[in-house]
């Protein structure tokens, strides 16, 4: 067994588990199950099948009818118990497809700003860590305005970092950036992938980031899941994305 298929069986059992269903005028998000505790779950679908709206449902911005999630042991939100933990208590990391940092922040001032909700005495270490990982040393006391698309994406994927998540939720980080950033960007997402043992949702449409980064592969289809497994299982469905 390799050691990434051998870390997926080891933490199997603390999978994280949810169970979601929201109604919009137009659209019903209904999905059940559970993500592995470990690696990186590719969330894979076409546009508009609820892709973004199930990482919303993980992060408490949206209220859905019926909501359940866990992580370890941990409940996050139950509706039939009316617990729910709001998004700034919930311990993830947010990366969106356009880097959302303070413009009028250097981006070691934003890292700072992620890293208060941290709350840990190693803090200093994980945050240089993270800045390691990243490859944003040289970059730090630039603003946002002052960095490229690709740097300013590393900048705000650090920042997810800085907050010592539980859960780092990804959605279509890469797609705002042309082919040469990408291309850039990719070898430190690996590198997040080897190096952190934090579980990562990560929203794509592009079957490629899924081959190249994914453990895990969640497929979805008008608000429900149609496939979910080990990417050695599922691998089929990238293929066949074309057909749904
Ligand atoms: N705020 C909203 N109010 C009403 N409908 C919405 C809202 N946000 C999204 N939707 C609808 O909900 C459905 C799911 O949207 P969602 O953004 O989750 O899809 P997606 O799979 O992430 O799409 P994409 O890949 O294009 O980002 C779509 O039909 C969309 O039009």
């Amino acid at each position: 067994m390799s050691e990434r298929a051998e870390a997926t069986a080891s933490t199997e059992k603390d999978s994280i588990k949810f169970h979601f269903q929201l109604q919009r005028d137009e659209f019903s998000l209904d999905v059940d199950g559970s993500f592995s505790g470990r690696g990186v779950t590719a969330i894979f679908g076409h546009s508009g099948c609820g892709k973004s709206t199930l990482l919303r449902c993980i992060a408490g911005l949206e209220k859905p009818q019926i909501a359940f999630f866990q992580v370890d042991q941990s409940v996050w939100e139950d509706s039939s118990q009316s617990t729910r933990l709001p998004t700034h208590q919930r311990p993830i990391g947010y990366v969106f497809q356009e880097a959302s940092l303070f413009p009028h922040l250097s981006a070691l001032k934003n890292l700072q700003y992620g890293q208060k909700r941290c709350g840990q005495s190693q803090n200093n270490d994980q945050l240089e860590q993270v800045i390691d990982l990243l490859g944003i040393e040289n970059l730090l006391h630039r603003k946002p305005d002052r960095l490229s698309g690709g740097e300013r994406q590393r900048v705000s994927i650090a920042r997810a970092l800085a907050v010592c998540p539980q859960l780092l939720l990804m959605d279509e980080p890469l797609s705002a950036l042309d082919m040469k950033r990408k291309r850039e960007i990719l070898p430190f997402l690996e590198r997040l992938h080897q190096e952190l043992a934090i579980p990562v949702l990560y929203v794509t449409h592009s079957p490629a980031e899924v081959r190249r980064l994914a453990d895990n592969l969640v497929v979805m289809d008008s608000g429900k899941i149609i496939a979910s497994g080990k990417l050695t299982e599922t691998e089929q469905y990238l293929d066949d994305s074309h057909l749904f």
